[in-house]
Formats: structure tokens, C-alpha cells, sequence
């Protein structure tokens, strides 16, 4: 033993100080590490990396109205902070349903409410498009209550592999499951310059509509496939390079923000599939049952508006929201993510 020459140890290979992956740059990433930091940029007003924070909390519990023992439906699971003040309302009596597109958020977040003591007996997490809940009410039965908070969570803008954002290099995905569907790269591929710019105008009433179309066409043409966040967002700029200088940086921010908000809700099919959800509720809801919905974009506002107000004067809805409600300045302040935020709810007759 005493002659063995001393093991070789590798030299611990330098990094340089400028972090490289997602999970390096974002410490919030491993919470159990870095808590600290997570309270730092919640307190700041942002969202920690990997975290969703939930908005309109209170309203929604406020008009839910949930009592133990119910049956209830969260069709837009996401990170489950809904969720878990729902089941806590609950008080391990009755039972909630939960249902996200997305499989990779969703096992994570199963994963975290099982580890808070919300396991099956209590708890059924589906991988289901919310389009579907006729199909779920067969298996389940009706629901007391029902909430949809529409769009993408912060986990999945967050993450660069998803393609969410022009903010950060990443495939142009943009799909809730991305086992399912073509990717927003592949849409665009075959699009013609019209489909392209009306559904810039349709989907996120992008005033460059046909600047944007164009150059993305151009670029195709001479061979460039735009297959990245980054290509996307470089077009953009090309789009927009005749505007005065000192308008660029920010047109290009808000078009960037507009043209990935249409492809993204091309490629879900957003409108189509909230269009089915919401001719469906009043079949999933048991009398006096009520249903929240949170949106982000005003063509889904316009939307649930009118299905609840077309309900209403049929007498399938016995009450619905005046007006919209939004979340408090002291949220918005908090969350910046709320500010675009806008909640309507009814009650079945
Ligand atoms: C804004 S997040 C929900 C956040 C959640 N309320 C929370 O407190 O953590 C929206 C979630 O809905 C999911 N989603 C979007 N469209 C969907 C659909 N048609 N069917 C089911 N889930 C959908 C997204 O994948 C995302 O996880």
C-alpha cells in the first residue's frame, strides 16, 4: 500500500465566470440552494426561473367559493399554485382534477403537490387538452367549480429549449407539447407570405404585419431556413430597419413579443381549442357550478365574453361578470407578468 504511486486527479476543468447553460445561470433553479436568491427577484417583482407565480388568487377563490367535499377542475395546471390553494380549500375532502397540454411542466409540478401531501386520493393529474372535457365529464362527472388560466406558464417562457422567447437563443418551437404537432420552425416553412401576415394581424394585431411577412419570405427564398429564436428575431430587425433610429429598439421589442405571441398561438391552435372549451362548460358544470377564467390577449377576452353573455340570455348561465376584473396595482407591482391580466366569471343556472 505504502508504495502506490498517488492517483492522478484530473485538473477540475475552468468555466470562466459567465454561466453557459440555463440551469447554471439561473440559481433559482435549485431553490433548495439558492432560496435567497428566489426572494430576492420575487421581491424585485420578477419570477424565479423554473416558478410560476399565480395571479388573481384571491378573487378566484373569493368567487369559486370552494367548500370540502366538492368536485373540482383545474384545466390549466401549469406550475399548480391554483391548484394547491384550491385542494387546500378543500381540506382533503372531495376531489380536484387538474389537466395540462404540456408533459414536461406537468410531471414536475405532480411530482411537487404529491410531495405537498395532494396524492391521487385527493388529486388526478391528466395529460389532456382543456378542448377535450366532454370527454373528461364522462369518466369524472360534473364539476362545482372551474378554472382556466389561459396561456403559457413562466417555467415554459423561461425555458430557452422551448423557443418561448426571443429574449434568449433556443429552437423556434413554441409548442405547449412538443411531442405533438409541428414546431413554429416547420410552420413557417410552408407558409405563404398572406397566410403569414394575416395571422399577424389576426392573432396579435401586429402593425408591420406585412414588413415582417415579407422579410421572413425574403429570407426563405434565398435559402435561409429560420429555425431559431434568434434568426426570428434577427428577420424582425431586418423588417424594421427603415423606421427611424430612435424607434427601432423598442418596435422591435414590442414586434418580436407580438410575432412569437402569433406563432405561438398558431401552433396551439389557442383560439380554436378555447373556442370548444368554452361551448363545452356549461355541459361539465353541475347547477349553481361555477367557472373562472383568466386571459392575456384581448381576442381571448372578446371570447369569453361573449360565450358567457350568449349563455346568459339563453338562461344556461344564471350569472356572469359585468365587468372585468383585474388584479390589484399592489399585483401588478408585485407580478409584472399580471399586468396584461383579465378575469371574467359565471354560474350555471
Ligand atoms: C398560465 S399557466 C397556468 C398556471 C397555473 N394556474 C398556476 O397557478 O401555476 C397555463 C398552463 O396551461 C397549459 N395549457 C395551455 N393551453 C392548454 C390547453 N388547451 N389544455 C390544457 N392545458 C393548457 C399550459 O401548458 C400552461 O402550463
Amino acid at each position: 500500500m505504502e508504495n502506490q504511486e498517488p492517483k492522478h486527479q484530473r485538473r477540475v476543468r475552468y468555466k470562466g465566470t459567465h454561466p453557459r447553460t440555463y440551469k447554471e445561470k439561473y440559481k433559482e433553479l435549485q431553490p433548495e440552494k439558492y432560496a435567497d436568491t428566489i426572494e430576492k427577484v420575487i421581491r424585485k417583482g420578477g419570477t424565479p426561473a423554473g416558478m410560476h407565480i399565480s395571479i388573481c388568487v384571491q378573487e378566484i377563490l373569493d368567487f369559486l367559493q370552494i367548500q370540502p367535499g366538492q368536485q373540482g377542475l383545474d384545466a390549466t395546471l401549469g406550475y399548480g399554485g391554483h391548484s394547491s390553494k384550491m385542494l387546500e380549500c378543500l381540506q382533503q375532502k372531495g376531489h380536484l382534477y387538474a389537466l395540462d397540454v404540456d408533459p414536461i411542466e406537468m410531471k414536475k409540478t405532480q411530482a411537487r403537490l404529491e410531495g405537498m401531501g395532494y396524492g391521487p386520493d385527493i388529486l388526478t393529474v391528466k395529460q389532456m387538452n382543456f378542448a377535450d372535457i366532454d370527454l373528461l365529464v364522462q369518466e369524472t362527472g360534473k364539476f362545482d367549480f372551474v378554472l382556466a388560466d389561459l396561456g403559457v406558464s413562466s417555467m415554459q417562457i423561461d425555458n430557452p429549449e422551448r423557443g418561448f422567447t426571443y429574449k434568449q437563443e433556443g429552437p423556434l418551437d413554441l409548442r405547449l407539447n412538443p411531442e405533438k404537432g409541428i414546431s413554429a420552425a416547420e410552420r413557417l416553412k410552408d407558409i405563404s407570405q398572406a397566410e403569414l401576415e394575416g395571422m399577424l394581424m389576426e392573432n396579435s394585431d401586429e402593425p408591420y404585419a406585412r414588413e415582417i411577412s415579407m422579410a421572413i419570405l425574403s429570407e426563405q427564398r434565398k435559402g435561409h431556413v429560420i429555425d431559431t429564436t434568434t434568426k426570428l428575431k434577427e428577420v424582425i430587425e431586418k423588417a424594421l430597419v427603415r423606421l427611424p433610429k430612435e424607434e427601432q429598439k423598442e418596435a422591435v421589442k414590442k414586434s418580436c413579443a407580438r410575432t412569437f405571441q402569433a406563432l405561438r398561438i398558431d401552433v396551439n391552435s389557442e383560439f380554436e381549442v378555447l373556442e370548444a372549451f368554452l361551448e363545452k362548460l356549461p355541459r361539465i358544470l353541475k347547477p349553481q357550478g361555477r367557472v373562472a377564467i383568466l386571459t392575456f390577449h384581448s381576442g381571448e377576452d372578446r371570447m369569453v365574453k361573449k360565450s358567457f353573455q350568449s349563455f346568459y340570455r339563453e338562461g344556461v348561465y344564471r350569472d356572469i361578470a359585468k365587468e372585468v376584473i383585474r388584479p390589484s396595482k399592489e399585483e401588478c407591482n408585485q407580478n409584472s407578468r399580471a399586468r396584461s391580466t383579465k378575469m371574467r366569471w359565471a354560474i350555471k343556472a
